[in-house]
C-alpha cells in the first residue's frame, strides 16, 4: 500500500515534471523537492514568456511584407484602406489646389519607393528614370530622402548633391552639400541626436553577426545608429532561431527597441526620435516651423507597397505642374 501510494506520488510527480521539462531532460526516477518543483515551475513560466514573445515575433514577421495581392484593395469595399486614403495619383488635382500659395516639401523614402525591393539590400539601386525625376522635381522644390538605411549608404544610391539627406531613420540628418537657393536653405545642417549610441550600436552590429552567423541567409546591415536584421533570404523554419538570437542580444541593451520593416528587424535607440520628428526638424531647418505657407508630401511604402512607377509618375507631374504654374503666373503678371 504504502509503496503503491509512494509510486503513486512519484508518477504524479513525474507527470507534473514531464509538462515542465522537455521530455530528454526528465530523469524519471529522480525525487524532487518542493523547492526543486518551485524552481522548475519558474523555470517554466519564464521560458513560456519567452516563447510567447519568440511566436509574437516570429507571427510579425510572418504578416511583414505582404505581397501585392494583399495589398491591393477593392474600391466597392467602403471600410477598404485604400478608400480613405485614396491614391495620390488620383488625387493629383486636388493636392495641387489645396497647394496654391504654399511651399511644397518634398519628403521621399528609399526602399520599396525610389528604388524596388530585391533579395540583397546591397543592391537596391534605383533607376536612371527615378534618379532624373528626383532631380527635377529638387530644381523646384526642396526635397529630403527620409530612410531607415545609412546615410552615406543611401547617398551612394541616389547621388543627387542638391537633397537633404535623413538617414537612419531619421536620426542622421545632412543638408544639400551644394548651394541651395530656398528660404533660409539651412545648407549647413546637420542632425544627430543619437550620437551617443554610436559605440552601442557598433558592439550590438558585431554581435547580431557573431550571432547569427549560422542562420543561412540572414544579413546584418549596420545603418550607423540602427541595425538591421534582414530575414528575406532566410528559410522561414529558421525565422524563431533567428528572432531567438536577436532577442537574446537586445536584452543585454535595455536603451534600445526592436521595430520591424518589410523582412526585417531593425534595433534602434529607445529615444523620441523618428522619421515623423525628422520631418519636422527639417520643416523648421527650412524656416516653415508652424507655417501655414507649405504643404509637405511624403511618399513612402509603408506595408502597402506602393508601386515606384507610380512614384515616378507624381513626381512628374509635379514637375509639369510647376512649370505650366510658373509660366501661366509670369502671363498673367
Ligand atoms: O526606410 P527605408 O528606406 O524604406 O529603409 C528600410 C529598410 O530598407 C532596406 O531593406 C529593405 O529593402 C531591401 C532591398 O530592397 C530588402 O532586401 C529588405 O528586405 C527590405 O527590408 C534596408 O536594407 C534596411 O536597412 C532598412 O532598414
Amino acid at each position: 500500500m504504502t509503496n503503491q501510494q509512494n509510486v503513486a506520488v512519484l508518477d504524479m510527480k513525474s507527470r507534473g515534471l514531464r509538462s515542465l521539462l522537455p521530455p530528454s531532460s526528465l530523469p524519471v526516477s529522480k525525487s524532487f523537492s518542493p523547492t526543486d518543483l518551485k524552481m522548475l515551475l519558474k523555470k517554466r513560466l519564464e521560458g513560456e514568456k519567452v516563447g510567447t514573445k519568440m511566436n509574437a515575433w516570429v507571427d510579425s514577421m510572418r504578416s511583414s511584407s505582404p505581397t501585392r495581392i494583399r495589398s491591393t484593395y477593392s474600391t466597392d469595399d467602403n471600410s477598404s484602406w485604400i478608400v480613405h486614403h485614396p491614391s495620390a495619383l488620383s488625387m493629383f488635382d486636388q493636392i495641387m489646389a489645396a497647394s496654391i500659395g504654399k511651399q511644397i516639401v518634398m519628403f521621399l523614402d528609399y526602399d520599396g519607393t525610389l528604388s524596388p525591393i530585391v533579395e540583397d539590400p546591397d543592391r537596391a539601386f534605383m533607376s536612371r528614370e527615378m534618379r532624373a525625376a528626383v532631380r527635377d522635381v529638387a530644381r523646384y522644390f526642396p526635397t529630403a530622402i527620409v530612410t531607415g538605411r545609412c546615410r552615406d549608404k543611401v547617398y551612394s544610391f541616389v547621388k543627387l548633391s542638391g537633397l537633404y539627406y535623413a538617414g537612419s531613420h531619421g536620426m542622421d540628418i545632412k543638408g544639400p552639400s551644394k548651394s541651395c537657393k530656398y528660404k533660409n536653405g539651412n545648407r549647413g545642417v546637420l542632425f544627430q541626436p543619437a550620437s551617443e549610441f554610436l559605440p552601442m550600436i557598433d558592439e550590438v552590429y558585431k554581435a547580431l553577426v557573431e550571432k547569427t552567423k549560422s542562420i543561412g541567409g540572414a544579413k546584418v546591415e549596420n545603418n550607423k545608429f540602427c541595425v538591421s536584421v534582414h530575414f528575406r533570404c532566410v528559410d522561414e523554419k529558421s525565422w524563431a532561431a533567428l528572432a531567438e538570437q536577436v532577442r537574446s542580444v537586445l536584452s543585454q541593451y535595455p536603451k534600445l527597441k526592436l521595430t520591424q520593416g518589410r523582412k526585417v528587424l531593425e534595433i534602434r535607440p529607445t529615444i523620441e526620435w523618428d522619421k515623423g520628428r525628422a520631418l519636422q526638424f527639417l520643416l523648421e531647418a527650412l524656416g516653415y516651423a508652424n507655417s501655414n505657407d507649405v504643404l509637405p508630401i511624403y511618399i513612402g511604402d509603408d506595408r502597402t507597397d506602393e508601386d515606384a512607377f507610380k512614384v515616378e509618375e507624381f513626381l512628374r507631374r509635379l514637375v509639369d505642374w510647376k512649370k505650366i504654374f510658373t509660366r501661366r503666373r509670369s502671363t498673367i503678371i
